[in-house]
């Protein structure tokens, strides 16, 4: 079973130039990323990918964050939102920490992994993201936790990209123990 993290910086629209706006503002653009490579190669999703050896979630959400778009996240300030458990032909092949941060420094840079894009919430492009994502991330992009379960199923050897999405089973305003 693959470990892996997603993290979604979000910042608000009126907190750039406009002299009105104010620190309180709800965010409303949230940082996706165009995978490059990979598994979702050419798909929208959060900056993220797997936990390398004697790393923590939040480690590991902080390091693909830098390395994939070049934002500096320091790991208290990252929120947990999400727990998704991805099963493979009944097995299960990915869970999956999701965490969401309005705290970072620097400016997204596109690497060889991912070309970094602020999107407004009401504009995501769920049509180019995984099939999954449209059931949860609006959850986790209004502030709310979620914890799900997605069953694919594939033939042969294909990868979980190239496998058909059957069912899922979502809970909504779950509660994670701190420092999760
Ligand atoms: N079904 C679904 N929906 C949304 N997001 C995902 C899935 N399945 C997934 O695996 N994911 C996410 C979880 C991870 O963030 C990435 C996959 O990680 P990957 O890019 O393979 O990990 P890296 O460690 O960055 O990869 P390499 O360095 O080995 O290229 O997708």
């Amino acid at each position: 079973m693959i470990e892996a993290t997603l993290c979604f910086p979000m910042r608000s629209r009126s907190n750039g130039d406009d002299p009105t706006a104010s620190a309180d503002d709800a965010p409303d653009e949230v940082l996706l990323i165009e995978k490059r490579r990979g598994l979702g190669e050419g798909w929208y999703n959060g900056p993220g990918g797997k936990l390398e050896s004697a790393e923590t979630p939040r480690e590991c959400a902080v390091r693909e964050t830098r390395e994939e778009v070049g934002l500096g996240i320091d790991p208290a300030d990252l929120e947990k939102a999400g727990e998704l458990r991805f099963l493979l032909n009944g097995e299960e092949h990915t869970f999956c920490h999701v965490f969401r941060t309005t705290e970072f420094d620097g400016e997204p840079a596109a690497s060889a992994e991912a070309r970094p894009e602020w999107v407004p919430v009401e504009d995501v492009p769920y049509d180019q993201m995984w099939e999954d994502d449209r059931l949860w991330l609006p959850t986790v992009l209004e502030g709310e936790t979620v914890r799900g379960e997605f069953r694919f199923e594939a033939e042969g050897d294909e990868p979980l990209d190239e496998a058909e999405f059957v069912d899922h089973d979502l809970e909504t305003g779950v509660s994670f123990e701190a420092g999760d």
